[in-house]
């Protein structure tokens, strides 16, 4: 297990990161999400040991980790980090690069080994590519498989997928994920991808300027959102106050998702004009105005410019 305490760390007199405690089971996936700046990356260097943690201990298996003043390389060897600067050899192809994470003293189970990481994250057919031809998203590929290759027991994912286009993520992130679950492989991944930490951790740590937000599940979390900066990772979410939908005259303001509210027959306190209609698919995502803010709503059609409507909101 993991065992993660850091109650400070500054990178001179600025304090990034205040109070993470957490810990990893192994196979758990933690899922670090935050805007950008707010010291994910820094949280992924500590706990890996590129940078010395003053305030504050990090455990493996009860052992205390000694950071890279203690230690003549930096990094644990049963972690991997893969960092937003991919750590492979532009001069070589994609399997020599896979290849020199491992043993070399069975050269067939090497080859067997290269040939299934590369069907992990699709790159079969670029197998003997010079890593300098490929693309980004490639290269990042070839990066996630490269870190997969010595069979780490911790995972370190900073933006894992980046750089790579919708069409491919899906599927990538299902054989990623599910591939480390099989192996019993604990991930912490660093991300701002709302969509992503939901369906693919098994816990959330929320940062917002480097203290905890929010931890908890997934459902959990995405069910507790209560602050503007708290819903702004879930898409276009509403701030409108408590007494709008209920009896009681309470002052506080609640965070409501589109997919919440409803074109309503009878008579509501929420009155908007329509604005814009945007198609999303399965669904519009319809911009209207009440009392000068915007609020958004999902409909199943295209609604008239201006005209007026009544919304009902339902958890
Ligand atoms: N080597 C460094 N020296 C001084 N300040 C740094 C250093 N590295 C990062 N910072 C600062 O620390 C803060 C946190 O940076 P960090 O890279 O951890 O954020 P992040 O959440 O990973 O951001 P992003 O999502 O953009 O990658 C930022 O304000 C950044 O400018």
């Amino acid at each position: 297990m993991l065992k993660v305490e850091i109650d400070s760390f500054s990178y001179s007199e600025k304090t990034i990161l205040k109070n993470i405690h957490f810990t990893l089971k192994p196979g758990e996936h933690l899922s670090i999400l935050g805007e950008s700046g707010c010291g994910k990356s820094t949280l992924l260097h500590l706990v890996y040991g590129l940078l010395h943690l003053e305030n504050g201990s990090i455990y493996y298996n009860e052992k205390k980790l000694l950071g890279p003043t203690k230690t003549l390389i930096p990094g644990e060897l049963f972690m991997k980090l893969v960092a937003q600067e991919f750590n492979i050899m532009p001069f070589t192809t994609v399997a020599e690069n896979l290849g020199s994470h491992l043993s070399k003293l069975d050269e067939e189970k090497d080859e067997n080994r290269i040939d299934a990481l590369l069907e992990v994250v699709e790159m079969e057919a670029f197998k003997n590519t010079l890593v300098k031809n490929l693309s980004g998203g490639q290269k990042q590929r070839v990066a996630l498989a490269k870190a997969l290759a010595n069979e780490p027991e911790v995972l370190l994912l900073d933006e894992p997928f980046s750089n790579i286009d919708t069409f491919r993520k899906n599927k990538l992130q299902r054989n990623i994920f599910s591939y480390l679950k099989k192996n019993n492989i604990s991930c912490i991944t660093a991300t701002h991808d709302s969509d992503e930490a939901l369906a693919f951790s098994d816990h959330i740590l929320m940062l917002k300027n480097g203290t905890i937000e929010m931890t908890g599940t997934p459902q959990f979390i995405y069910e507790s959102v209560s602050t503007e900066y708290q819903a702004g990772f879930f898409g276009d979410a509403n701030l409108l106050p408590k007494k709008l939908f209920s009896a009681n005259k309470v002052s506080e303001n609640i965070i409501v998702f589109p997919h919440q509210l409803k074109v309503s027959e009878e008579k509501t306190k929420l009155e908007v004009a329509i604005k814009k209609s945007y198609f999303k698919g399965d669904h519009f995502l319809i911009e209207s105005i009440w009392n000068e803010q915007t609020i958004f709503f999902k409909h199943h059609n295209s609604l008239e410019v201006n005209i007026m409507l009544h919304l009902s909101y339902s958890k």
